[in-house]
Formats: C-alpha cells, sequence, structure tokens
C-alpha cells in the first residue's frame, strides 16, 4: 500500500492499545456478535459466517469461505462482499478492547482477485486508540495463513454505547435483540463494567 490517507493516521498522543484484563483468552473462539449480522451470523444463510478466534495481543484471526453466493465477476468474490470480510474481522477486536464500536471509516486494497470456493485467512489489530477512536487494520491471504496477501484494509472504529443502537435500529429487530438474554449476554461482553 502506498501509504495511509491522513484520516486513518493516529494523532501524535495517540496510545497502545491495551487488552483487557477480562478480554477472551488467546485462541477463544468469539462466536457472533448478532445472529442475524450478515458478517458472521448464523441465521443469514447468504451471509459470510466468519468465525473469528482471539490472538494474544489486541488482534484477531478468522477464516471466510467465499461461496457462490458471493461472486461480483464471474467466479470472484464481489469487492464489496472482502470489504465485510474485513469490517467484520476488524469489528471482532472489539471483543478484546471490551468497548461497543461501529466503522467509521474503512479503506480497503484489493490486491488480487479471489475465487469462489477460496478459504480467506484473516488477521486483524488494533495499531491505536484516540479517545474513543480505535485505529486498526487488517490484511485476507489466501492459500494459507502465511499466502499472498490478496485483500488488506485500515479502518477507523468510533466507540459508542448500547445506545446507538437501541436509538437508530429499527424497533422490530431492537425490541427481539433487547428480549433474547443471550443477545444481551453477548452485548455485555463487549462493555466495559457492565
Ligand atoms: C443490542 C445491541 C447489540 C450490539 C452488539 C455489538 C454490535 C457491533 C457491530 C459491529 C458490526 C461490524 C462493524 C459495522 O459494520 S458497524 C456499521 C457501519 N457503521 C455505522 O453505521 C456508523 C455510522 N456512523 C455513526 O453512527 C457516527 O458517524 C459515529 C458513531 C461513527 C460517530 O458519530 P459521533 O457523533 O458518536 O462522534 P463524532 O462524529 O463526534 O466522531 C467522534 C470522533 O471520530 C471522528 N470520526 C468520526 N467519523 C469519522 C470518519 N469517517 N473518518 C475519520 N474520523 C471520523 C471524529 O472526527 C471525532 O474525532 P475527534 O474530533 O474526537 O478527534
Amino acid at each position: 500500500m502506498s501509504g495511509t490517507s491522513a484520516r486513518l493516521t493516529p494523532p501524535a498522543d495517540a496510545v497502545k492499545p491495551v487488552r483487557h484484563p477480562d478480554a477472551p483468552a488467546p485462541g477463544e473462539l468469539l462466536g457472533s456478535h448478532y445472529e442475524h449480522c450478515f458478517g458472521c451470523g448464523g441465521g443469514q444463510p447468504h451471509g459470510l459466517h466468519l468465525q473469528a478466534t482471539a490472538g494474544e495481543g489486541v488482534n484477531v484471526t478468522a477464516e471466510f469461505t467465499v461461496k457462490p453466493a458471493h461472486q461480483g465477476a464471474p467466479g470472484l468474490a464481489h469487492g464489496g462482499v472482502l470489504a465485510t470480510a474485513m469490517d467484520e474481522a476488524l469489528g471482532a477486536l472489539s471483543w478484546l478492547l471490551r468497548v461497543i464500536a461501529v466503522t467509521g471509516r474503512l479503506e480497503t486494497d484489493y490486491v488480487l482477485p479471489v475465487p469462489v470456493d477460496t478459504v480467506l485467512f484473516l488477521e486483524a489489530e488494533v495499531t491505536a486508540v484516540h479517545g474513543r477512536k480505535i485505529y486498526c487494520r487488517a490484511t485476507g491471504r489466501t492459500g494459507g495463513a502465511e499466502g499472498p496477501v490478496a485483500v488488506r484494509a485500515e479502518a477507523l472504529f468510533i466507540e459508542v454505547k448500547v445506545e446507538h443502537f437501541i436509538d437508530n435500529g429499527r424497533p422490530e429487530e431492537i425490541q427481539a435483540a433487547m428480549s433474547d438474554p443471550d443477545q444481551i449476554r453477548r452485548a455485555r461482553a463487549f462493555e466495559v463494567n457492565p
């Protein structure tokens, strides 16, 4: 990548990310944050079903298998779907900081075409934190965890409160989520001092 845009460059007084003491242990499968999430939920037949695993630092690894439903050009993954995979892997970093955060900005470099049936090996890490702003980056490799980089992304996530979803989400889904004890448990797993 030739360079990061100014909006994704942490300010000079940004700090190194700190793994929350109650973060999932390294190697732990993080699970889905919401059953109907297009990126990680099991309730979306054509979703990405991305599964992320906690790393030792403020990082995660994840795998995503490109399905025929994810095509753009014949036999190749759609770029927007690949950006979704990066977004989802980057979003999973919230589990390690134990904050709720949403994507503010996402920049993606498409380096290689990604055929259907490819398993994309994703790695994401937080690079810096500045107040509510979480700076992070990710790569997606083909042919194994050490394979060539096919997709690269940098992003800025912004920490929000649970009210962000309650105030803005469609009432049907919010009410269903709020009355689901399992969903409440998952939402709390993101929060510091729940
Ligand atoms: C029941 C619930 C369950 C929930 C489970 C967990 C779900 C997890 C889901 C994860 C799913 C996967 C992930 C997804 O798909 S998340 C879905 C996609 N993302 C969104 O929908 C977010 C939409 N945007 C917003 O809601 C607001 O704009 C946010 C909340 C992001 C900020 O508005 P807010 O009014 O709060 O704050 P602010 O405007 O004062 O900004 C604060 C600071 O940030 C800086 N800034 C902002 N934007 C940008 C930008 N684009 N580039 C550079 N900088 C930016 C800004 O300059 C400021 O900096 P500073 O002046 O302080 O230095």
